[in-house]
């Protein structure tokens, strides 16, 4: 089967500003896919490009088999988009509004359903201008799965999400992933990325400069581990590539309940910094 995205060599300037510097990327059926890297790095821009917003300077581009640029309406109902919050439509009501979006195609899914998998059923009746911050970002992803898109693509999608609504969120794409969704999202959030992401790809002054599985960007599972552990009220480390045996050597000298033992490895975040040049973003 075909890739749901196929990406070849895209640029695109603004000016004299390379914002995207000759970028591929694929996403397959099904797949999950999170785009991370510092701000102004290319993520939305190239985003906007697939969904057919912004005209691409050079590249080969196939979104679902198609030129983004010539595609159609056939073509966009098949699409969903979160885009950043725009304040279109601010004075009807989140039912009004999911109803109303729902129309646009042909297979929807049932409105009331959509408002209850993003928890604003309490808030059916409530226009979208009086929604907190957090509650209108779930109002724009409602707005963009009501559609039963075939490929999904979320932009930053739970800025301003409380710890709670970010897990219920994450649900949510889960259940979305597990039917079939392919999924695109630009996220800032690292851990978001590792929960949702079957591979992370980073993107750097227009450019990828690493992609994989989220476990093993980087050579992430490769590198060293540090066992750090307790001993005569100090704290002490080994740096080894062996961590199991250092644990098992420290359990024949210090017993079977080591104080203190942990064993550690660079997080995804720790990779991701190293990849950007450490500037964080
Ligand atoms: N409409 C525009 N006109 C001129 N320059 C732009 C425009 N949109 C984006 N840029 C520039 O292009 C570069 C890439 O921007 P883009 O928004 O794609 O980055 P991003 O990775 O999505 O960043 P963020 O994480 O901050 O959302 C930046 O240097 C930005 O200033």
């Amino acid at each position: 089967m075909p890739h749901a995205v196929e990406v070849v060599g895209l640029s695109k300037l603004y000016g004299a500003k390379r914002a995207v510097d000759g970028l591929d990327l694929h996403v397959a059926r099904g797949e999950v896919v999170a785009l991370l890297g510092p701000n102004g790095a290319g993520k939305t821009t190239t985003v906007e490009i697939l969904e057919g917003y912004r005209v691409r300077d050079g590249g080969d581009v196939r979104v679902l088999g198609q030129d983004p640029q010539s595609g159609g309406r056939a073509w966009r109902s098949r699409l969903g988009i979160v885009l950043q919050t725009n304040n279109d439509l601010a004075e009807a009501t989140v039912a009004e509004l999911v109803r109303h979006f729902a129309t646009f195609f042909p297979r929807p899914r049932d409105p009331e359903e959509v408002i209850a998998s993003v928890g604003l059923q309490d808030k059916a009746g409530t226009r979208a201008r009086q929604l907190s911050g957090g509650q209108r970002r779930r109002l724009d992803v409602a707005l963009g799965i009501v559609g039963r898109p075939e490929l999904l693509f979320l932009d930053e999608p739970t800025t301003g999400f409380d710890p709670q609504a970010r897990r219920s969120f994450w649900d949510l794409i889960e259940a979305l992933a597990a039917d079939g969704t392919t999924i695109l999202l630009t996220t800032h959030y690292l851990e978001e990325a590792e929960r949702l992401a079957d591979r992370v790809i980073v993107v750097r002054d227009g450019r990828v400069v690493a992609e994989g599985p989220p476990a093993d960007l980087g050579g992430r599972t490769a590198r060293r581990a540090v066992v750090r552990w307790s001993q005569d009220g100090q704290t002490r480390e080994v740096r080894t590539d062996t961590p199991t045996r250092t644990v098992v050597e420290l359990t024949a000298e210090l017993g079977e309940e080591i104080p203190g033992l942990q064993v550690l490895r660079p997080t995804l975040e720790d990779v991701y910094l190293s990849l950007i040049d450490g500037s964080p973003s």
